[in-house]
């Protein structure tokens, strides 16, 4: 049995690097639940300080689950906290607890963090067939070129790709209770589309969908204690729909990244994944031009980044290396660690990597 006050001391002990007090003390700390063997709250701060937090977030996650008979936490970072909620409790003297209760954020959607992952990274399109499985695959690449170390879970209910990008096939096995994930080109991977024959891959649809892919990412062993997964990179399914909206509230995503093609209809459904990520305060950390060229144009999404205010992570071209890659299960990142294609992953995976604190 776990007490309030240990933990609110652990908490104390970890120090907010922005105001220099104790976390708890700090008043960052939001939906506190302490109950039995787990603990578990949501760190609001500011979207600025995102990347200042996460390690934060690591160390409140470290500090209580090395408390006596703590056996589950889960911290959840949150963006874009109420102006007013992170000031201290001496400011709200003289206030009934109802009138305090009323100016705080509601609590988050109850979500699970998959154990022993320290990020986790969604890939959207608004729109399907823009290249979203595309850079998902090849992202996580890059990001293990990084030395990081890698998952990548095909969330993609509609049209699970993963398995032929990376070349993978067959149930995976199941040891101690867990999913362990197959490995391939250095990323740990698992798909929906291992779980059940390719075919039936279009009866995943609403709350079926997305407790599959609750189960995936809370039952798979990404990491292990001594060796957590740095980043775990979610392949979403396209569209901005209510599929798309259960599974982002539902999934604790750290960040999102939005893929688009240079043309003005794609521009628009990736606006609308932009605007479903700020409504679930997960933070898009850019936009990736794909299939830029003589075809479908170029330069269209850097202007709409502009436009949307968030950063623009590069494009793209339309090459043929990238879809015969894919299509044999060698993504160029891997198979051509050298060529122009893995140098633009390289490129992204290094803005990403810092956006995400990593
Ligand atoms: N830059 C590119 N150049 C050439 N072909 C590409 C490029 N990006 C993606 N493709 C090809 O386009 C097709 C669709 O790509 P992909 O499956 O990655 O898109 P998606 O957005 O994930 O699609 P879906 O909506 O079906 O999940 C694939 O055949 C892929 O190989």
């Amino acid at each position: 049995m776990v007490e309030r006050s240990a933990v609110i001391a652990a908490l104390d002990a970890v120090m907010d690097p922005v105001s220099g007090q104790g976390l708890f003390a700090s008043g960052l700390v939001q939906g506190l639940v302490v109950a039995e063997d787990r603990a578990g709250f949501a760190l609001e701060v500011d979207r600025s300080l995102v990347a200042t937090y996460a390690p934060v977030r690591d160390a409140a996650e470290a500090a209580l689950k090395v408390l006596p008979g703590m056996n589950r936490v889960s911290v959840i970072l949150t963006a874009e906290a109420k102006p007013g909620l992170a000031k201290p409790a001496a400011r709200t003297a003289g206030l009934s607890k109802a009138a305090v209760d009323q100016g705080r954020a509601k609590a988050p959607v109850p979500t699970d963090r998959p154990a022993h992952v320290r990020r986790v990274l969604a890939i959207a399109s608004g729109k399907g067939g823009v290249g979203k499985s595309t850079v998902a695959v090849n992202l996580a690449a890059a990001l293990a070129a990084r030395g990081l170390s890698v998952g990548i879970l095909d969330a993609d209910v509609y049209g699970p790709s993963l398995p032929t990008m990376l070349g993978i096939s067959g149930q995976p096995a199941y040891e101690d209770g867990a999913i362990v994930p197959h490995q391939a080109h250095g990323l740990k991977a698992m798909s929906v589309g291992l779980l059940t024959r390719m075919d039936d891959a279009m009866i995943w649809r609403g709350p079926m969908a997305s407790q599959a892919i609750t189960q995936m990412l809370t039952q798979t062993r990404w990491g292990v204690a001594e060796a957590p997964l740095d980043v775990l990179v979610v392949d979403l399914p396209p569209g901005t729909g209510d599929v798309q909206l259960t599974l982002i509230q539902k999934t604790p995503l750290d960040g999102a990244v939005i893929v688009s093609t240079p043309q003005e209809v794609a521009l628009a459904d990736a606006r609308r994944a932009h605007t479903l990520f700020q409504r679930v305060n997960v933070p898009t950390l850019g936009l990736i031009e794909n299939m830029t060229g003589p075809i479908f144009g170029q330069g269209g999404a850097k202007a709409e980044a502009e436009r949307l205010s968030i950063p623009f992570l590069g494009d793209l071209p339309l090459d043929a290396g990238l879809r015969e890659g894919g299509d044999a299960g060698r993504p160029p990142v891997s198979a051509d660690p050298s060529g122009l294609i893995a140098g633009r992953f390289a490129a992204i995976a290094e803005q990403v990597a810092a956006a995400l604190g990593l």
